[in-house]
């Protein structure tokens, strides 16, 4: 059992870090509970893989605690921390039979044959593996090497986690899902905690129960895909999550009005009460395409937009309209009368998020 806790963690690769742009992993907390389901979202670049290397051990934060049960295992090498790691690219032997290649670990650790065998017949038939277990690995394909390399994590009944980093990259489209599926059977089989890390929020949010989104080396909010979708606690989240992302809007509050440049907005009124006495320059509302009404009427609650396109996506039409300058998208529902040249926007007030200093703050609604 194993609840993975980061303390103060902070990594950078730095030898005298002196900025915070120095460190690929900023000072943060954060617990992975045993036997959860999670996956640690984020784009390139914003300390995934760091993040994933640090909990195995195969790198050592700069700044910190890694605990494991509450034991700290900073100085433990990788092998002595029971966890698995599967990399974007298979790490097998390409020399051994699928069954050697599985049974491996376990051999590593002088488990008696007697115990081996039916530990890996178990792990080959969970993984669709049992017709291949004679055959060398080098003649696999992509998938089913990818497949071997997660039997090899699950063989050992000493491991607790399994970090996945980017398991799927050189795995086919149409197998994706497939692999996605087995993944989801095998969390809810073995009681084993599972992070997998992607930039995909379709294959974070297929696979885990939480997610974990990185931005900038932090993790900026930890929460379902729907709380990531309806109260994204980060602009970078909103902006992230959803397809297409939120929309932002930098106000100012001025002459009793709320100004989106030179555009006054119809907000409620404890969204202005909030925005009136917010003590910043950097406040941004934020609204979803999906809660976007377009109009061919002018009434005291829309505001006229310049139509840009309309794009047909099938199940609905995807509309860019410029408004003080800048682009916004709204998904439009299925059988939407045509948008002519003037229309006018509606942002339902109920879904109009107020971020100060790119965090949400709660306004309440009236
Ligand atoms: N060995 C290294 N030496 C120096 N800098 C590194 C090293 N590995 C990563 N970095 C830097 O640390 C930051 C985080 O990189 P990391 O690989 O953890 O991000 P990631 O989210 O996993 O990205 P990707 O999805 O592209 O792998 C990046 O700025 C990267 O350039």
């Amino acid at each position: 059992m194993a609840e993975i806790t980061l303390k103060g963690l902070a990594h950078s690769y730095e030898k005298t870090p002196t900025r915070v742009a120095d460190y690929a992993i900023r000072q943060m907390d954060h617990v992975w509970h045993q036997g959860g389901a999670y996956a640690l979202l984020g784009p390139s670049g914003c300390g995934k893989s760091t993040l994933l290397n640090i909990i195995s051990g195969l790198l050592e934060p700069s700044e910190g605690e890694v605990l494991f049960d509450g034991q700290r295992v900073n100085e433990l090498p990788p092998e002595e921390r029971n966890i698995a790691q599967v990399f974007q690219f298979p790490v097998i032997y390409d020399t051994m039979t699928v069954f050697d290649n599985l049974a491996f670990p376990l051999r590593n650790m002088n488990t008696p044959e007697h115990r081996v065998k039916p530990k890996v017949l178990e792990v080959a038939d969970i993984l669709d593996l049992t017709p291949l277990l004679k055959r060398k690995a080098k003649n696999l394909t992509a998938d089913e090497k990818q497949k071997v390399s997660m039997g090899r994590g699950l063989v050992r009944d000493d491991v607790t986690a399994i970090l996945f980093d980017e398991p799927l990259t050189v795995i086919d489209p149409q197998l994706k899902w497939k692999l996605r599926r087995k993944l989801k059977e095998i969390h809810e089989r073995f009681n084993i905690t599972m992070i997998y890390v992607t930039h995909d929020q379709l294959e974070a949010s297929t696979f885990a129960d939480k997610i974990a989104v990185m931005y900038e080396g932090q993790v900026v909010q930890f929460g379902t895909p729907r709380e990531l979708f309806e109260r994204p606690t980060h602009t970078f989240v909103g902006y992230f999550i959803g397809s297409p992302g939120m929309n932002f809007m930098a106000v100012e509050y001025q002459g009793d009005q709320v100004m989106f440049g030179s555009q006054p907005l119809p907000v409620s009124a404890s969204l202005k009460r909030a925005i009136a006495s917010a003590n910043a320059s950097n406040i941004k509302l934020g609204i979803r395409p999906e809660f976007i009404t377009i109009s061919p009427h002018q009434t005291t609650e829309n505001i006229p937009i310049e139509v840009a396109s309309l794009q047909d996506l099938g199940t609905h039409s995807l509309l860019t309209f410029r408004l003080n300058g800048q682009p916004f998208k709204a998904r439009l529902p299925e059988g939407h009368p045509p948008v002519g040249e003037t229309a006018f926007a509606h942002f339902d007030n109920a879904h109009v998020a107020l971020y100060i200093d790119e965090y949400r703050v709660e306004a309440g609604h009236e």
